[in-house]
Parts: structure tokens; sequence; C-alpha cells
């Protein structure tokens, strides 16, 4: 036997694990780094939250990634020269985050590295019929497992598509493994640049549960403010937001795409929701005079109400749920003020309360499918048309 299988075998017989899992969303503001210790598998599995770092992003790295980030057209050339870079990228910042922690590649077992999504294009988007779901995360596991000498499961999303699904949300395996509760039913809600939701009943059953995509959570916000405030990355504290008036023929206009029209489980990108989207809906509705502050109230109210309508459909027959929210969107005022008034008697907590740092809770989502990779497989997800085939997933790279 190989000494790296050996490795990976004494790795999974350990009593607990230390695990990195990492996260780049669609945002682009960073790299979350979550370093987990971890036993058990499935139900069972038991999760400390060690240390929790985003590694910002400079604008250097944005501008790189931006480049090619959600667009039909790129320069192939630059595709295949960021997939490298940012797997080496990534290692530098882990190696980096080891040091302010006071630790070294012996004391980790494992990294799980989502990548960074370049591309989303489930076939109900494409359309094409010699082709099925795709999507496409660059940031190689290889160039990581090199850069920082330690074992790195990634490329998560690819076997969840080979299986029947749309390769997201993911979110719905570790949501259900770490947070599900037999005394209340629970949403976990995340608004991320992409905002996306899993239902937890309280009956525990794994057929019953999923997890979707619900549309834009910060992404349109951030792409205008981008375009219009050279220097600024989002509207901090909704401060514009909340100097404008909502235009309700442009939030008319903006709720047509068919996207929402369709049943759950349904997953979506900044491929679809840009400013495109946005320029597309002001013409429709003759907002192009709208002020800077009214796009921004409109915006922020669209993001709001299509999550308000998911929870509302996904809880229409119950008396009593949760919702825990994460992601950078909580940090919006006036959008977790919308949601709580269109659901009022509705508790909406935050992960925190349930022991895990709200920003950090994607990157600790992989650490949990790399420990299901290594040791999970028990518990039983057999439903493919919830989007949540029961595979392993995750690409192993050796560091030598
Ligand atoms: N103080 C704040 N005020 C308003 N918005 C904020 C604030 N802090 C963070 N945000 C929002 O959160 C975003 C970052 O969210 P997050 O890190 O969850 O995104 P992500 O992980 O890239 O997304 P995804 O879950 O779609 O992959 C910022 O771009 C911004 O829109
Ligand atoms: C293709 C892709 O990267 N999708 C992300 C994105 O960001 C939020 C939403 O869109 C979600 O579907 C997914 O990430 C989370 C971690 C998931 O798979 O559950």
């Amino acid at each position: 036997m190989h000494a790296h299988i050996q490795n990976l075998f004494n790795i999974a017989a350990k009593p607990s694990r230390k695990v990195i899992g990492l996260m780049s969303g669609t945002s682009l503001d960073g790299l979350d780094v979550a370093l987990c210790e971890l036993s058990g598998d499935g139900l069972n599995t038991r999760i400390n939250l060690l240390q929790f770092t985003t590694v910002d992003y400079d604008a250097g790295y944005k501008q790189r990634v931006k480049a090619v980030f959600s667009k039909r057209e790129v320069d192939l050339q630059a595709v295949t020269l960021l997939n490298p870079w940012i797997g080496l990228e990534h290692g530098r910042m882990i190696n980096q985050c080891l040091e302010q922690w006071q630790l070294t590649a012996a004391d980790v077992d494992v990294i799980a590295s989502h990548g960074q999504t370049i591309f989303h294009c489930p076939k109900r988007q494409h359309n094409l019929a010699d082709y099925g779901n795709a999507t496409l995360q660059i940031g190689d596991g290889d160039h990581l497992a090199m850069a920082t000498g330690i074992i790195t499961l990634s490329d998560f999303r690819q076997k969840h598509i080979a299986a029947g699904g749309e390769g997201a949300p993911l979110a719905v395996y570790g949501d259900y493994l770490l947070f599900s509760s037999n005394s209340e039913n629970r949403i976990m809600l995340n608004i991320g640049g992409i905002a996306n939701f899993t239902w937890l009943p309280q009956t525990l059953d794994a057929e019953a549960v999923f997890s979707s995509d619900i549309g834009p959570g910060n992404t349109m916000m951030d792409a205008f403010i981008q375009q219009h405030y050279p220097g600024k990355y989002f509207d901090e504290n909704s401060l514009l937001a909340k100097a404008g008036k909502v235009s309700e023929p442009l939030l008319g206009a903006l709720k047509q795409d068919s996207f929402f029209a369709l049943g759950f489980p349904k997953t979506t990108g900044p491929e679809v929701f840009n400013l495109a989207y946005l320029a597309k809906a002001q013409q429709v509705s003759g907002t192009e005079q709208l002020s800077h502050a009214d796009i921004m109230a409109t915006l922020n109210c669209f993001s709001a109400d299509m999550i308000i309508s998911a929870i509302k459909q996904t809880t229409a027959k119950l008396e009593q749920f949760v919702i825990y929210a994460s992601g950078g969107g909580i940090h919006n005022p006036l959008l977790m003020a919308q949601i709580q008034a269109a659901l009022p008697g509705v508790s909406i907590k935050t992960t925190h309360d349930l022991g895990i740092n709200p920003d950090a809770k994607e990157a600790v989502l992989f650490a949990v499918l790399a420990n299901e990779c290594l040791v999970g497989g028990k518990q039983k997800f057999s439903n493919a048309r919830e989007g949540i085939p029961g595979v392993t997933m995750g690409k192993v790279s050796f560091a030598d």
C-alpha cells in the first residue's frame, strides 16, 4: 500500500480530525478559512470551530477573478492561468492563517477546498439539448496541497452533478447533519451573494429535507455599488438603500424572471442576476431615471421579498419554525428588518445560537463534507429528485 493511502486511512481512523474548510463565494470578498475539529459522522457528527478568519482579497486579486467571473465570453488563457494561481494563493493564505494561529501543517489533517466558482450553468439555464447541468470551480487542489503540505479534498460539486444534482446547494448535507433538531422545525437561511436555504423539519426525515437557492442575496446590490461608487464594495449598513424609496414598477419587473416560478430545489447565480438583469428590468418598467438610492432601496427590497416568499412557501402549513441566518447579508440591517417585518412572530436567530459563527458557516459545511468523505457515507441521502444524491464528494490531492 502506498504510504499516502495508509496516511489517509490513519486520518480516517482517528477519533477526531482537524479539517480546514474553505469557502470563496460569489461576493469575491475574501477566503473564509475555518479550522474545525470533527468527530463522528452522519447525524453523530460533532464539530468544534477552533479558528475562523476571512482573508480579504486585495484589489488585484478581485480584478483578476472578476475578469472571468460569471462571464459567457472570457480569455481562455486567463482561466487556465487562474486555475493553479488561485490554488497557490489560497495555499499562501492558509499558511498565513496557520502562522497567525501558531500552528503548522502537521497540526491539520486535511483541507476541504470549495475553490472559486467562475460559472454555474444548470440545464434549465443554458437549455442546450446535448448538455446537462454544469458548474465550474477553479483553484486547483493539487497546487493547494503542494503549497501547504496538507492533503486536500476539492472540487466537491462535480460528483453532485454526476449523480443527478445541479452541483448546488451542497449546504443541505452539512445543515442536516449539524443542525437538524427533533424539537423544532428549522430554516437555515444563508444570505451570501446568492441567498439559499435548507429546510430541516423536526421529523428529521432525510427524505423531506431539501435545500434551494432563492435568488439574489447581496450580489446585485454589491454589483451596483461597485459600478457607481469606485473603491466601495457593498452598501455598508444599508446606508444608501435606507436613503431611497422602493420603486414598485422596478420591483415588479425584477420579480418577473421565470426562475421564481420554478419549484424547489433550484439553483442560480450572478450569471442571471447581474447588472444586465437590472438594466433590462429598468427598461421594461421605464425606470431608467431613478436615483441611485431608489435603485438600491428597490434591490434591497427585491432580495428581501424573494427570501420572504421562499420561506412562506416552505412553511405555509406550519405553526412554528425558527430561522437560523448566516452569510454576509445578516450584516445588512435593512434587509434583515424587512424579512422580520414580513414574518411577525417568527424567531430569526443566527447560527451563532447553534454554536457556529454565521460568517464561517459555509466554510464549516465543506469541512463536514470532507469528514463525510473520509469517515461517513452511512447516513442515507438518496433523494436525488430533491438535489440530494447519496454520493461521496471531494477529490483527493496528496501533498507530495
Ligand atoms: N455591514 C454590512 N452592511 C451591508 N452588507 C454587508 C455588511 N457586511 C457584509 N455585507 C454583505 O455581505 C457580503 C459578503 O457575504 P458572504 O461573505 O456571505 O458572501 P459569499 O460567501 O461570497 O457568498 P455566497 O454564499 O453566495 O457564496 C458583502 O459583499 C456584502 O454585500
Ligand atoms: C455554484 C455555486 O458556487 N453556488 C453557491 C452560490 O453561493 C450561494 C449559492 O450560490 C449556493 O448554491 C452555492 O454555495 C453554497 C455553499 C452551497 O452549495 O450550498
